[in-house]
């Protein structure tokens, strides 16, 4: 698919536009995260304009009035185009077309072209590709119209319409070819989390806004060496590693794609293999930029993104990061969570007390065995030490002391002499 802006001709000249319904601080807040959108896209923001409305114009997304200062706008700044902050319905978007005479694109447009040119993965690449088929498909039924008063009177089909109607069977095609694609992908991916369930080792999932940290913090713990850039989406494909705890413990750290609001709702359902490693896992981390202004709209899309995807009950950590970023000396605070630290996976600072928390959650999911083994069970106490935390043992006349925490699941068949 084309790319949106065209880096390579000349540079696109975009003006920002959305309707405030109530608080226009959220509203300058969100226009200025598509301003960051539009920049990792390659275009560049030359006007943001706020419409104040009781609701979105059904019909054209703006009010008449505004339009025609929209319009005006476009002449003086010479700009190629406009980028509406919502998500327009075919009508909107070919209606406005129509009135501003410009190129017209939405907020999903430019978060579905980052994601297309982030993609590096096979998987990536099908769910991109899948969103917006999807996304392009709704669009053709609503095009349908305009083009076909094009190709002539009421009655005769126009030629534009039967193109579209060889796409729109081009397009179903290809949906249902990516899908079972994805299916593929889909179990070759449940067989290795059956495999990391049987050997016992837990996952924790680095779940948060975009350019919370997540990559940073995965790269500080394990040196996964996974690109880290002040860009919106830099990680689109899971990256999973192994951490050893100064216990032992093994566990395994996944770190995903982030979340931003307003996030398509046909990119959730394309990456909804990539977004359940976080309903798959035993803790969260959730990793929230506190020297962001607006650290707590973002933890709100986080929660709320997290409910959509059904991961719940899960175990949460607030990871509070880039803390040497942060100006006031407040105390940042989750009601919603278990555990909390302040963190900077820049320069190291919390992590050993975010190391520790880990520790103590796996610790609290472990039950507590004492126990003599006889030297002929001297290999239970190797599995105690792959998958557990050893305290002490003592060699004694009669046989191995053991004091030590182990999984719940294996603790049955350790008590049990055989
Ligand atoms: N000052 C400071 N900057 C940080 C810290 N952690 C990360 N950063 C910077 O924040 C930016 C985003 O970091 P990433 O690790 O790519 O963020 P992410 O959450 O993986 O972002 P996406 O993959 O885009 O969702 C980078 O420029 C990092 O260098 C920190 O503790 N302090
Ligand atoms: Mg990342």
């Amino acid at each position: 698919m084309a790319e949106l802006f065209d880096m390579k001709e000349i540079e696109e000249r975009v003006i920002l536009i959305a309707v405030s319904t109530d608080d226009e601080d959220d509203t300058r807040a969100s226009l200025d995260e598509l301003e960051e959108l539009v920049k990792t896209a390659g275009g560049i923001t030359v006007d943001k304009m706020i419409q104040n409305r009781e609701r979105i114009h059904p019909g054209t997304y703006l009010g008449k009035g505004k339009i025609d200062e929209v319009r005006e706008r476009i002449w003086e700044l010479q700009a190629t185009g406009v980028v509406c902050d919502d998500e327009l319905s075919p009508a909107q978007l070919r209606n406005l077309e129509d009135a501003l005479d410009t190129k017209v694109m939405d907020r999903t447009m430019v978060i579905l072209d980052i994601f297309a040119s982030r993609a590096t993965t096979s998987e990536g690449k099908i769910q991109v590709e899948l969103a917006q088929l999807k996304y392009r498909a709704a669009r053709l039924v609503g095009l349908r119209s305009s083009l076909s008063r094009l190709g002539g009177g009421i009655g005769t089909r126009g030629p534009g319409e039967k193109k579209l109607e060889m796409d729109r069977r081009l397009i179903h095609e290809r949906i249902g070819q990516l899908k079972s694609e994805l299916e593929e992908v889909k179990r070759h991916r449940d067989v290795i989390r059956k495999q990391r369930e049987k050997a016992h080792t837990p996952v924790a999932a680095i779940v948060g806004y975009t350019n919370a940290g997540k990559s940073t913090l995965l790269n500080r713990l394990t040196d996964a060496g996974i690109l880290a850039e002040d860009k919106l989406f830099a990680t689109l494909d899971p990256t999973t590693r192994n951490l050893e705890l100064e216990s032992g413990q093994q566990i395994m750290l996944t770190d995903t794609v982030g979340f931003i609001r307003k996030l398509p709702h046909h990119l959730i359902e394309a990456f909804k293999s990539t977004l359940e490693e976080a309903k798959y896992s035993d803790i969260i981390l959730h990793v929230v930029d506190c020297s962001n202004p607006n650290m707590d709209m973002q933890m709100h899309v986080v929660y709320e993104t997290l409910r959509e995807l059904k991961v719940e009950d899960k175990i949460i950590v607030t990871v509070f990061n880039k803390i040497d970023q942060k100006e006031d000396g407040e105390f940042p605070r989750d009601l919603q969570s278990d555990y909390q630290v302040q963190i900077s996976a820049k320069t190291g600072a919390g992590v050993p007390e975010l190391l520790d928390t880990l520790e103590q959650i796996l610790r609290s999911q472990k039950v507590y065995l004492e126990r003599v083994f006889s030297y002929q069970e001297a290999g239970k106490i190797q599995t105690i030490r792959k998958y557990g935390e050893l305290l002490s043992e003592e060699y004694q006349a009669d046989g191995i002391a053991v004091k030590a925490y182990v999984p719940a699941e294996l603790f049955g068949s350790l008590i049990v002499t055989k």
